[in-house]
C-alpha cells in the first residue's frame, strides 16, 4: 500500500510524520528500522505517527519512534512539529492541540511562521519515574563508564535523560561517552544522555546522544532536561537559551512542580508518498 508521509524537522531533528487518522498504518518495528535508514529508506531521527484521540476530550494521540524501531514516551521537538502538522494538513482548526502521548496529555500551540511553543509537562527524578537504579532524588550521581568519570543529573521528560556539564561542548566525547551512557547498566530502559555547557545563568550550549538515534542535531526534551538540571544545580536562571547544533530554543522552568516551557521552530521539508 501507499503511504502519503511528511518530511519535517525541529533545528535538524528529523521526521517523518504519518497521517494515521486519515490513513491506516500499519508498521512493524523492522519496516521502522528501513524507513529510517538513511541510505535505504527516507531517513529520519525518530517516526512521529498521528492518530485519533483514546479519550474523546483529546483531539488526537500520537506515538514516537526512534529510528531503531524503539517506541518512546515523548519528544519535544516532535511535539511542535505534530502541532504544525495537523494544522497544515486541516486535521483540526485549533491553534492549542490536547494530544496524548505514551507519558500523557500535552497541549502544544502552533504560533503560524513555523514556531509553535508547548509545555513538556512537569520534570520527575525519583527512580519510581526513570528506569535509574538509585534512591532518593539526588541532584547529581556519580558515573564511571568506559574509563571516564562524570556527575550525572537524572531527569525524566516522560523519557529519560542524564545530563553532565562540560567545559566545552565542541570538545566533549559525546559520541564515545554518550553511547556508553545510553546503554549504561542503571538504566535499564537506555537513556538519552545530555552535554551542557555553560555560557551564562541565561544561556547553555548542548549536545545530546539520544536513545535509540545517537546524537542528534537539537533534542526537545534533552533541552528540557539540561535546563532543569542546570537550576536545581544552582548554575540557571529560570529562562535559559539553549544553542544547539541545529539552532536555539528558548526554555524556562520555574520549579519543582511547574512545567517545563519550550518555544521553537518546526519545519515541514517536502511531503511524499512510499510503498509500505
Ligand atoms: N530519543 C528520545 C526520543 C526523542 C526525543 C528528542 N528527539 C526530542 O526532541 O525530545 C528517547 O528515546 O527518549
Amino acid at each position: 500500500m501507499r503511504l502519503k508521509f511528511s518530511k519535517m524537522h525541529g533545528l535538524g531533528n528529523d521526521f517523518m510524520v504519518i497521517d494515521g487518522v486519515r490513513q491506516t498504518v500499519s508498521l512493524d518495528t523492522d519496516r521502522i528500522r528501513q524507513l529510517g535508514n538513511r541510505h535505504f529508506g527516507i531517513g529520519f531521527d525518530q517516526l512521529l505517527l498521528v492518530e485519533s484521540p483514546q479519550e474523546e476530550n483529546n483531539d488526537f494521540r500520537y506515538r514516537i519512534f526512534n529510528n531503531d524501531g524503539s517506541e518512546v514516551e515523548q519528544c519535544g521537538n516532535g511535539a511542535r512539529c505534530f502541532a504544525k502538522f495537523v494544522c497544515d494538513q486541516k486535521l483540526t482548526n485549533k491553534k492549542a492541540i490536547r494530544v496524548e502521548t505514551a507519558k500523557g496529555v500535552i497541549v502544544p500551540e502552533y504560533l503560524g511562521q513555523n514556531q509553535a511553543i508547548v509545555d513538556m509537562g512537569v520534570p520527575r527524578f525519583r527512580p519510581v519515574d526513570i528506569p535509574f537504579v538509585a534512591e532518593g532524588d539526588a541532584i547529581t550521581y556519580p558515573l564511571d563508564t568506559g574509563g571516564y568519570s562524570c556527575d550525572i543529573s537524572v531527569v525524566s521528560m516522560g523519557n529519560p535523560h542524564a545530563v553532565q556539564v562540560v567545559d566545552n561542548v565542541d570538545t566533549a566525547p559525546v559520541k564515545e561517552l554518550g553511547a556508553l551512557i545510553e546503554i549504561h547498566h542503571r538504566f535499564p530502559e537506555k537513556v538519552n544522555a545530555g552535554f551542557m555547557q555553560i555560557v551564562s545563568r541565561q544561556e547553555i550550549r548542548l549536545r545530546v546522544f539520544e536513545r535509540g538515534a545517537g546524537e542528534t542535531l537539537a533534542c526537545g526534551t534533552g533541552a528540557c532536561a539540561a535546563v532543569v538540571a542546570g537550576i536545581r544545580r544552582g548554575l540557571l536562571d529560570s529562562k535559559v537559551l539553549v544553542h544547539t547544533r541545529g539552532g536555539d530554543l528558548q526554555i524556562e522552568w520555574h520549579g519543582d512542580g511547574q512545567p517545563v516551557r519550550m518555544t521553537g521552530p518546526a519545519m515541514t521539508v517536502f511531503q511524499g508518498e512510499i510503498e509500505v
